[in-house]
């Protein structure tokens, strides 16, 4: 039966799910609550490691993840101490994550093709003590490391002066100190940029992500339904959220099998889905996309799919067309997610156990036990159906706000706790939300967040450089490229070339500037804010060097 999925509070409408509300057992820390029904399914296949078929059954993850907690404790780290991810997918991740979370100290991640700088600034900013790592990237960390007196773990092989993780898992798994874990407390600090603004921590709490697995797992009729016969292709990176909390959380809670693939390489992929009979696919649209176009799709048998599940960045109706011929037996959907909101907003209603009928190009409906709203960005009042506005969502899966920047979390989250998604879409007839602009900076290569606030204070660094813009220009195979508006100095005659190349050694791939515009000014606000959306609209006319 479906519920009034429309009320009015103090003057604000406010949207919920199709779903009820169901009962989430908040309390528990988040490993409790992963491995809660773990003795269903002790000795199923947990982590399957894609690049040489080894399997982890769920028995052995958790009593490694304890083991690892204890040799974590033994080389220092006590609750609420942060450790540092600097890994791609593989068991260890896992482990350390888990492992950290059981000591009641926070992960954060990191991407380990940042560069040196990048690596440095997120272990200083998350006060990080430990470095987890692969032996080709500890170089990276090895000077603050040695300054700092932090401890670097290789997963593979340990250089001078790492310790090997298989040391950690040497420790009695009873010897786990006993700490008392609050619902509040944090648990994992990935970095966004938000709405505006540098990299920030993202506080989330074990409260807030056991929420979040549940609104998509748990309950009678599940949003996102998945089960111990599942198995998620896990390529999309751990060290970003989306992966983190929609594949690997969801999938523990449910006893699901994890397939873990390093990198994206289409060939890859198609043959581990055919030779794992992958059910489930979390993607991105660049992934959709290279699976329309590859000729390859055809010499696989992906029929084990029945769910495919795009997020992170707009998938156009064409691409979901294109894609759901390639996968007889799947539905076809999308979630809407953004770090700060835990991450998952809202989900596609076709993956429910007891699915309901969506339309293409929608982003789900606002999961259960949680409010959304619409609103305004130039009154703040909360708007009807089908009038786009800001993307606002109230419940506990939110973030419990920016590590060390009260300002930062006052400026995105209301007294009311609403979150602000700096997002703008709207809701429809039938409770589905459509994307279709954003108000936030923000530029999603491959759903790889792009801070233009970071490429700026880069440029303007440059003594030939005397004021600089970024905004994301569309491109086919990446959604968006990060790209640069530049006022040279006075007598300065800078290249094009040689900005790129100013910035390409100083950041990861994905921040690379794409193409450079040599302007007079900048065009900006009475106030100094840069007006983006000028820059981007000449840009869209069509603008030359
Ligand atoms: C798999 C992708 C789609 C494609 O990978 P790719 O084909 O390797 O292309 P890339 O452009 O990423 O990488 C290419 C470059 O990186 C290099 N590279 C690459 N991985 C390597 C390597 N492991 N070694 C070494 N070199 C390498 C590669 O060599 C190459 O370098 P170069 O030739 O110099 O450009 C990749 O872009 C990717 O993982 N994107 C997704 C990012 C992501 O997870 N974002 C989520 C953010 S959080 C969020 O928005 C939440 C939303 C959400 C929504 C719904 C929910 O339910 C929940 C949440």
């Amino acid at each position: 039966m479906p519920m009034d999925t429309e009320t009015k509070q103090s003057g604000d409408l406010i949207f919920r799910s199709k779903l009820p509300d169901i009962y989430i057992p908040k309390h528990l820390p988040l490993h409790s609550y992963c491995f809660e029904n773990l003795s269903e399914f002790n000795s199923r296949p947990c982590l399957i490691d894609g690049a040489n078929d080894r399997i982890y059954t769920y028995a052995e993850v958790e009593l490694t993840s304890r083991k690892v907690a204890v040799g974590l404790n033994k080389l220092g780290i006590q609750q609420k101490d942060t450790i540092m991810i600097l890994l791609p997918n593989c068991p260890e991740f896992v482990f350390a994550f888990i492992g950290a979370s059981y000591l009641g100290a926070i992960s954060t991640m990191a991407n380990p093709l940042f560069t040196p700088a990048e690596v440095v600034k997120q272990a200083k900013a998350s006060s990080a003590k430990i470095v987890i790592t692969q032996a080709c990237f500890a170089g990276k960390v090895k000077e603050y490391a040695i300054e700092n007196d932090l401890k670097v773990i290789c997963v593979d092989s340990a250089p001078e002066g790492c310790v090997h993780f298989s040391e950690l898992i040497q420790s009695d798994e009873h010897e786990i100190p006993d700490v008392k874990i609050q619902p509040d407390d944090v648990v994992a600090l990935p970095y966004s940029s938000g709405t505006t603004g540098l990299p920030k921590g993202v506080m989330l709490t074990h409260k807030g992500l056991v929420t979040s697995v549940a609104q998509q797992v748990d309950g009678e009729n599940a949003n996102l339904y998945m089960h111990s016969d599942d198995v998620l292709m896990c390529v999309l990176p751990l060290f970003h959220i989306y992966s983190l909390n929609s594949v690997l959380l969801c999938a523990l809670r449910v006893g699901a099998a994890i397939l873990i693939m390093q990198k994206f390489d289409i060939a890859q992929f198609l043959e581990l889905i055919q030779k794992h009979k992958v059910t489930i696919g979390p993607f991105v649209p660049p992934i959709v996309l290279a699976i329309a176009k590859s000729p390859l799709v055809h010499n696989y048998d992906l029929s084990s799919v029945r769910t495919v599940m795009s997020g992170a960045a707009p998938l156009g109706k064409e691409l979901e067309d294109a894609v759901r011929a390639k996968f007889p037996n799947a539905k076809l959907g999308q979630g809407y997610g953004m770090t700060e909101a835990g991450p998952v907003l809202a989900m596609c209603l076709a993956f429910a156990k007891e699915p309901f009928d969506i339309k293409s190009g929608a982003c789900g409906t606002v999961v259960r036990n949680s409010e959304m709203k619409i609103v305004d960005p130039d009154t703040g009042c909360s708007l009807p159906r089908n009038q786009p506005g800001e993307i606002c969502i109230r419940g506990d899966q939110i973030m419990k706000g920016y590590l060390n920047d009260p300002e930062a979390t006052a400026r995105t989250i209301e007294k009311e706790g609403w979150l602000h998604t700096g997002d703008i879409g709207f809701i429809d007839d039938d409770d589905e939300l459509f994307i279709v602009d954003r108000l936030k900076e923000l530029i999603k290569y491959k759903g790889f967040q792009v801070a233009p606030a970071e490429l700026e204070a880069l440029l303007i660094n440059h003594p030939d450089i005397s004021d600089a813009a970024v905004v994301p220009m569309i491109d086919e195979q990446a959604g968006e490229v990060p790209v640069a508006f530049v006022v040279r100095s006075n007598g300065s005659t800078i290249t094009e070339d040689e900005v790129k190349d100013f910035i390409s050694k100083q950041v990861i791939f994905y921040k690379r500037v794409k193409r450079v515009f040599f302007v007079e000014t900048v065009p900006k606000s009475p106030s100094g804010k840069i007006l983006r959306k000028d820059l981007r609209a000449r840009l869209a006319a069509g603008i030359s060097n």
